[in-house]
């Protein structure tokens, strides 16, 4: 294993796969577009899914399976609704050496395998409101260059679906989820997001609105959505049929169908977080040395490493570093903390020293006769490389500090980067420029789905002042990120006379503008 050979700022994509294959949190597969999930990434996939699966059961979600098959009638019952997506569906058209009587496809989301049993299981508004849950993997044949975590053929992620008797309760359950998924990112990986909703266009078109969380990777200043919780309003369960006696309904309710008398369509959600948070993770917080990993997700949290020793080191003084490294990783694992000691005899510290930070272990701790005679180890950060001499009866108080110090240090860095590359643009002759610089774009806007179009097509040129125009490769347009909950107050948007960057109608909020990864 060797480290990593190029540098993140000068090439990105083999950077970024060096860095998952080198760490061993990855490797490649046969199949184009699947990669296998290492122990070192899929322990952060289960602290994710404990710390998801919690939080979901506070909010009364139960866990529940489905099949991951969807016969061909049921996936196209409504054609609109898949019509966008056939292309990447993958099915099932054979058994052995025989064909199947009838297709059948690999789910790429769930909604049309679980909500015709939705129909069945909710009658009344007693069995109201219904929330389930799925850990699993989905498959859809994306023809797009494939990117580990990122954008992958089949990948994990839950998948969240709900019923609910009140538009207001979904409205409130869509939110409760988006800040959870907020938390993942922010308080588990350290990686700051920003909430808003999608517009007309970007919005999940079978729902009725979609809320998301936005990603900004600053190697390439491009966006990445990081997790979506739409409101599905009455749609799917007009489209199945999901109704319950309305208590509200009074016998003389004028509806004159009987069938529907009395009868309401429920208010539904769906939410998903998939394996790309890992992908997201890494991008922000890797270096040129590998990954870096937040204390909170970390598999291996400190690394305890023997050092100092020489030839004329006695076999008594070797004995005595070795029990001191053992002892402090017990202390450090008796408070909860993920230590390992690495007493590999075949290798040098320098050598163990690259494996770890390669790695991304949060915290090193150094131990030598010298520091056993002063009765400290030496500290070494893996975020920012700081070192510092920690007395060895203060452990127990010292490391969980510093851990939490790592944490929060490497949001905070991470937002601060996010924050200064979220630009105000008023006139549109800044906009291109400020996407050129790695930036996204935060601007009045119109919200009208022509203009977006038009702001994609205008900002797909390069401004050839900084580089000459490659006809071959413009680069791509910006497309609308979000609108984001939080709206900046100055310069105020005045409604009625702040006017859209781009079309001067009537600008209504500010939203988010970027090119995506
Ligand atoms: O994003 C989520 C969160 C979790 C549950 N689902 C929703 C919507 C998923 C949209 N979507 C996304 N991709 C799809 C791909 C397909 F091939 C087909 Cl048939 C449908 C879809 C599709 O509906
Ligand atoms: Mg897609």
């Amino acid at each position: 294993q060797i480290g990593i050979e190029v540098r993140k700022e000068a090439d990105f994509s083999t950077w970024y796969q060096q860095v998952l294959t080198r760490s061993e949190m990855l490797d490649y597969y046969d199949v184009s577009g699947c990669y296998i999930i290492r122990p070192l990434a899929y322990n952060i996939w289960q602290e994710i899914q404990h710390f998801f699966d919690a939080a979901i059961k506070e909010l009364g979600v139960e866990d529940t399976y489905f099949p991951m098959f969807v016969s061909q009638r049921v996936l196209e019952k409504e054609k609109d609704h898949i019509e966008g997506f056939a292309p990447e569906v993958a099915w099932v058209t054979k058994a052995g050496s025989s064909d199947l009587e009838e297709p059948i496809a690999i789910r790429p989301t769930s909604e049309t395998v679980m909500y015709p049993y939705f129909a069945k299981w909710i009658r009344s508004h007693r069995d109201l409101p219904l929330k389930v849950n799925q850990w699993c993997n989905v498959v859809r044949w994306e023809f797009k260059n494939p990117q580990p975590f990122l954008r992958t053929r089949e990948f994990l992620w839950q998948e969240g679906h709900t019923a609910h008797f009140t538009k207001e309760e979904a409205d409130t359950e869509v939110k409760q989820i988006l800040e959870l998924y907020r938390q993942v990112y922010e308080d588990l990986l350290a990686v700051p997001v920003i909430k808003g909703i999608k517009s007309e266009k970007e919005k999940f078109a079978g729902g009725l609105y979609t809320t998301t969380i936005e990603g900004f990777i600053p190697t390439t200043g491009r966006g990445i959505q990081a997790a979506t919780s739409h409101c599905l309003g009455q749609n799917f369960s007009k489209m199945f049929d999901i109704v319950i006696e309305d208590p509200n309904a009074s016998a003389s309710n004028t509806s004159t169908n009987s069938a529907t008398a009395g009868k309401m369509h429920v208010w539904q959600n769906s939410w998903g977080l998939t394996t790309r948070t890992i992908g997201v993770m890494v991008m922000i917080h890797g270096d040129d040395k590998g990954l870096v990993i937040p204390p909170r997700v970390a598999s291996t949290q400190v690394i305890v490493i023997p050092l100092g020793m020489s030839a004329k080191t006695t076999e008594v003084e070797r004995q005595e570093v070795e029990n001191k490294v053992k002892k402090v990783v017990e202390e450090l694992k008796s408070i909860g903390i993920k230590a390992k000691a690495d007493l590999r005899d075949n290798y040098t510290p320098g050598y163990k020293f690259n494996h770890w930070e390669l790695r991304g272990v949060p915290l090193r701790l150094e131990i030598g006769p010298k520091d056993l005679a002063k009765q400290q180890t030496l500290s070494v950060r893996r975020d920012n490389g700081v070192k510092e001499p920690l007395p060895l009866p203060d452990l127990k108080t010292r490391v969980p500090e510093m851990l939490n110090l790592i944490q929060k240090e490497m949001f905070e860095r991470a937002k601060k980067v996010y924050d200064d590359h979220v630009k105000i643009v008023i006139k549109w002759e800044d906009f291109v420029p400020t996407l050129d610089n790695k930036n996204f774009v935060l601007t009045p806007w119109c919200e009208e789905g022509k203009c977006e179009d038009e702001i994609k097509e205008r900002s797909a040129r390069t401004n050839t002042e900084q580089e000459p125009q490659d006809e071959k490769a413009p680069s791509m347009g910006a497309k609308s990120l979000c609108i984001p909950f939080d709206q900046p107050k100055e310069p105020a948007l005045v409604p009625g006379e702040t006017k859209c960057v781009n079309c001067g109608k009537d600008a209504k909020r500010y939203g988010l503008f970027g090119r995506i990864a």
